[in-house]
């Protein structure tokens, strides 16, 4: 049976205003633990009012919003003129998520070196360029490990391995059974894993993805069969191992047999080939038949997801 939503929007409307016009009006949604979801529309439409009550920055003029997992958010514009250093800024927030002095210093600074920020450690931030800005701004919300992350044009401003990096990071949190909640204006940005796509219409919310199938029912569609070889004794990097139908014995002295959807091979292998110590990937299968869940191929060979 499907699992309650972690956050549920019923008959959501938010106006600015007594009498200012409707910008959203009559939404429903549901969050499943584990989605990835897009949120696509034109300018001015209503995505970043959409994401501040998703994220309880903001309240809904009507209807409601039930359950409230562990929320984090990436704002369009990060308030960078705080009175604090980055990494000053992120152990404060650590601490203020419950973590002891040393371990908060630590994760600030193991956060800042992810996004290639390292270095500017012991900068104000009302120095940071706004590169840098950005940077903090992702590792605020990515330090709390959220049950639910809202990322409203969150790589706009990074680097192209800092983007990477939030590609992971993302991957990470929803592997890990973590939401997330996103707009960009790339049409592109993790088209190939996002679970759910919905437009913002007139107002309206109109869903653009055919809803997921029955709890592990497993995906629809093409899969694609990848050997690759790990380090001795590695495990799947995490991203892999959540969107993986199958996982058996490849053949091969210690190669792993994959079955992934296919449109998530890109994903897969980009993992493995830029896990810390890469696995080797010895060939990869064309697309072949839908899986079930009693018929993934791996279940034949041994272990099965
Ligand atoms: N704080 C506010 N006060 C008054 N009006 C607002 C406020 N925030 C947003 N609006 C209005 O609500 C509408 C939707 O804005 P919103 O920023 O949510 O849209 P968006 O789809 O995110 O836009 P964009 O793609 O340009 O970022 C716009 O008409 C905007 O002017």
């Amino acid at each position: 049976m499907e699992r309650d939503p972690v956050l549920r929007l019923s008959g959501v409307g938010r106006r600015y205003g007594l009498r200012g016009p409707w910008v959203l009006r009559g939404v429903d949604l549901g969050i499943r633990a584990g989605a990835l979801i897009r949120v696509q529309g034109g300018n001015g439409t209503g995505k970043s009012t959409l994401l501040r009550l998703l994220a309880g920055v903001d309240a809904p003029s009507e209807g409601r919003l039930t359950q409230r997992p562990r929320t984090a958010f990436v704002p369009e514009r990060f308030p960078a003129a705080l009175p604090f250093t980055a990494v000053g800024y992120l152990t404060h927030l650590a601490r203020v998520h419950g973590l002891a002095r040393g371990a908060a210093g630590r994760s600030a600074e193991r956060w800042l070196e992810r996004f290639g920020a390292g270095g500017h450690a012991r900068t104000p931030l009302s120095e940071l360029s706004k590169g840098g800005s950005q940077k903090v701004a992702v590792a605020q919300a990515l330090l709390a490990d959220p049950e639910l992350l809202v990322l409203d044009e969150a790589w706009t401003g990074l680097d192209v391995p800092a983007r990477a990096e939030l590609d992971r990071a993302v991957a990470e949190r929803t592997a890990a059974g973590g939401s997330v909640v996103f707009v960009d204006h790339d049409p592109r940005r993790l088209a190939d894993v996002a679970d759910e796509t919905y437009a913002v219409v007139g107002g309206g919310l109109e869903r653009r993805t055919e809803p997921p199938g029955p709890e592990g029912a497993g995906p629809r569609g093409p899969v694609v069969v990848i050997v690759a070889q790990g380090p001795p004794g590695a495990a799947l990097p995490a991203p892999v191992a959540a969107v993986a139908v199958g996982v058996g014995a490849g053949g091969a002295a210690g190669a792993t047999r994959l079955t992934v959807p296919e449109s998530r091979s890109d994903l897969v292998l980009r993992e493995l080939l830029t896990a810390r110590v890469p696995w080797h990937v010895v060939r990869v299968e064309e697309p072949g038949a839908v899986p079930s869940p009693t018929s993934a191929p791996a279940a034949e060979e041994g272990t099965s997801r």
